[in-house]
């Protein structure tokens, strides 16, 4: 990793955290990472709360909350009531709705959950994860898999348009399939470029995939319905704002939800900062 994309990546996680950690929030959810360290770095300089809590998203986002002084409590120990202030997180690719692939360091479900209960979710990343439309430069979507059902989600995927669908090993190839913290192990599956909503709103595609192409939301769910499928690395849908407003027009039935961030925060080559923001 160069030095260029480690700063880019501090310098965005500062304005970030500037720009959106009340220093008294009570709790706050840590995504995972390479990025989320300066996401933790910075929350430690600002925050004046002694009691707050912070909401690990897995086992290595629990070691940054803990190897920063800072206080974790399990996602299973929040009482019901609470939602949490703020979450951050990394991202591997953002399209320009916001919509975002997460996993690529196999972590996902418990950062869905965390991201989903929290008023407001803030993504962080480099320059490189910034794209028009997802699978542009990164080239899979992450899926979490029970492992007695890869080979039957394998084929599934293919049947949905991967072409190559495959099981994430560990670095050492010959010590077998990666595992998550749930035990579960990881589906990289590659698709063609994703529409966006505006994309199909524009009559650009059904986005349906019978042509091959899919639009984001559809993919998400399509992959998500396939039994044997813990949780699909793609955050999209509405906000956690757009969440609550649904939850107050409608009653909805759904307690917690909104995956999408309300911000991406970029760093850039040039040291500068690129913010991508939902409209408010
Ligand atoms: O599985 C990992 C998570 O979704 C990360 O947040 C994502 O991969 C971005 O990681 P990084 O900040 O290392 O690029």
């Amino acid at each position: 990793m160069t030095d260029a994309i480690e700063s880019a990546k501090r310098t965005a996680a500062q304005k970030a955290v500037k720009e959106n950690f009340d220093p008294s929030a009570t709790h706050v959810g840590i995504g995972s990472g390479t990025t989320i360290v300066y996401v933790v770095e910075a929350i430690k300089e600002a925050s004046t709360n002694p009691a707050i809590r912070f909401v690990p998203t897995g086992y290595q986002s629990r070691q940054n909350i803990v190897q920063a002084g800072l206080t974790p409590i399990a996602f299973d120990s929040l009482p019901d009531h609470v939602m949490l202030d703020i979450a951050f997180d990394g991202a591997d690719e953002v399209d320009e709705e916001l919509n975002c692939i997460k996993g690529g360091g196999a972590c996902l479900f418990q950062e869905k959950l965390v991201a989903e209960r929290a008023k407001k979710f803030v993504c962080v990343a480099d320059y490189r994860k910034m794209q028009p439309r997802l699978l542009t430069n990164w080239p899979t979507i992450p899926i979490e898999v029970a492992p007695i059902a890869v080979p039957t989600v394998l084929h599934s995927l293919r049947v949905l348009g991967s072409s190559d669908p495959k099981l994430r090993t560990t670095l050492l190839e010959k010590s077998g399939p990666l595992k998550t913290d749930q035990d579960f192990y990881i589906v990289d599956a590659p698709f063609q470029t994703l529409l966006t909503s505006g994309d199909v709103a524009a009559g650009k595609g059904k986005g349906d995939g019978t042509d091959g192409k899919w639009e984001v939301n559809n993919l998400a769910q399509a992959i998500k319905e396939l039994t044997g499928v813990l949780e699909v690395g793609i955050f999209s849908g509405v906000n956690g704002i757009e969440a609550e407003a649904l939850r107050k027009k409608d009653g909805s039935t759904k307690a917690f939800g909104g995956q999408k961030p309300i911000a991406v925060y970029f760093g850039m080559q040039d040291g500068s900062v690129e913010v991508r923001k939902a409209n408010e």
